[in-house]
């Protein structure tokens, strides 16, 4: 309580988020659509890696999903019961051109149309990924991301979706965290297209990064006005009372990895230290690549779950994720977990947008994917209880509003996922949706943190 004057006014901690805030639900196509051989589209190297045994929990696949391709009336009817005002999707290049150039296929690119005309009927805005880590296979075939010329590829594809799209949809995220696709992807080999080697995780974050720029260029070109790029950031910390210089310097280390090597890039033209040195040995960056990269970007879009934590360990083996990172443990710490066995950190999230705040000022910023897997179980009348997820977002809303407070200039918050979904590596064992799917009948049952989540949106904020 605080008494100015005569009046005592009761101080009560306002979480409104400030007028026009964007509310929103982020899924993505190989996760979601289903219909993996229909109407044209061609095959991913997701649709090739899931198939490796032992590659996916269950030997789970892509192929049916949530089945968002015969599904999607019913799916942005449920968005719209909830109050949506953004749904953020990505658009399967296989579906749009099966061999990942040259023919497009009509039929891939009408899924879309339906979908965007579909959103905009029911008053929700499209916010569009253009890469979500669905290469078509032909492509990686021909070299994937370690070789130039698939950046060169996405650009046209890039182009040929904004044609499509362009006078009804104006958000655009082209590529979703070009880490997870390059550094699980082409170095610890854990997610498509499964390779393990270090150097081919560095080709492959550069010409993602470059990809990012030539679509960005050619999106401009057209005359797009709201271009982004998603990052998965976070904070790294060590959780030692008294960090000494080599926990220091692991913290350097990961952060220069995981956060700095797309950030500086994207939004300085330049790498840290630990990319440049990689650089000079490939001979993969060159002269002016880094100009292209730097487009500028009219939002950054954040993907958060959690802080990752390092220290020094001498002995440590490398982590393939992180190359060089020998000596370097990345030890669990005594918090709540999420049922990816994630630790719950919402402080993290404040964390991150102070930090992109000061480094990085005058970028607005969107949180375009923050969410909890937890193991949800319907109830005999169909209810589904899940206290854990509306616990996570609460924490994660509240610190994002800390954030707002502070001064960071957030424009929207989007969940990860409006549905349950394939979970990649994990498969369709982890759920991290607001809406349950039983995958035997496909029904989608609403989860109290739905609805939990729909009020937060018709009060623009949390209660006191
Ligand atoms: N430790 N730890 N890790 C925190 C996250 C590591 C990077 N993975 C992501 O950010 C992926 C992002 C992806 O866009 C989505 O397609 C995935 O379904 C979600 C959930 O996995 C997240």
């Amino acid at each position: 309580m605080t008494t100015v004057g005569s009046t005592t006014t009761a101080r009560t901690a306002s979480q409104a988020f400030p007028a026009g805030f964007v509310w929103g639900a982020a899924t993505a196509a190989y996760q979601i659509e289903g219909a993996a051989h229909e109407d044209g589209r061609g095959p991913s190297i997701w649709d090739t890696f899931a198939r490796r045994p032992g590659a996916v929990a269950g030997g789970d696949t892509g192929d049916v999903a949530c089945d968002h391709y015969h599904r999607w009336r019913e799916d942005i009817a449920l968005m719209a019961s909830l109050g949506l005002g953004a749904y953020r999707f990505s658009v399967s290049w296989p579906r749009v051109q099966p061999d990942g150039s040259g023919p497009v296929n009509p039929r891939g690119l009408d899924f879309y149309d339906r979908l965007v005309d579909g959103l905009l009927e029911a008053g929700i805005t499209p916010y569009v990924t253009l890469y979500h880590w669905d290469l078509p296979q032909a492509l990686e075939d021909a070299g994937g991301w370690t070789v130039r010329d698939t950046a060169y590829r996405f650009a046209e594809y890039a182009g040929v979706v904004h044609d499509r799209l362009a006078d009804r949809a104006d958000t655009w995220t082209t590529i979703n965290e070009p880490w997870v696709a390059s550094f699980l992807g082409y170095g610890a080999g854990v997610h498509a297209p499964g390779r393990t080697s270090a150097d081919d995780a560095f080709r492959a974050a550069h010409h993602l990064m470059l990809a990012h720029g030539l679509a960005a260029r050619r999106l401009r070109e057209a005359g797009a006005e709201r271009i982004s790029l998603t990052l998965n950031l976070a904070p790294v910390l060590c959780p030692a009372d008294a960090p000494g210089e080599a926990d220091l310097a692991a913290v350097e280390l990961v952060d220069s990895l995981l956060n700095r090597q797309f950030l500086d890039a994207a939004l300085r033209g330049s790498y840290p230290d630990a990319v440049l040195e990689r650089a000079r040995r490939l001979g993969h960056v060159r002269d002016g690549d880094l100009a292209v990269i730097a487009q500028p970007i009219d939002s950054l879009g954040i993907n958060y779950y959690n802080p990752t934590y390092v220290r020094a360990a001498p002995g440590a083996p490398e982590n393939p994720a992180f190359p060089g990172s020998a000596g370097v443990a990345f030890p669990s710490v005594d918090l709540p977990t999420t049922a990816m066995g994630w630790p719950i950190a919402p402080d993290g999230l404040t964390e991150l947008l102070l930090r992109l705040h000061r480094d990085h000022p005058g970028v607005p910023l969107v949180v375009t994917e923050n969410g909890a897997a937890f193991d949800d179980v319907p109830g005999p009348d169909g209810r589904v209880a899940d206290p854990a997820r509306i616990g996570y977002l609460e924490g994660h809303l509240r610190a994002a509003h800390a954030a707002l407070a502070a001064g960071v200039d957030l424009r929207g918050y989007l969940v990860w996922s409006l549905l349950d979904n394939f979970e990649w590596a994990e498969g369709y064992g982890k759920r991290f949706g607001i809406v349950y799917v039983d995958y035997a009948d496909q029904r989608r049952l609403p989860k109290d943190s739905a609805r939990w989540y729909a009020g937060v949106i018709a009060r623009n904020g949390l209660e006191a």
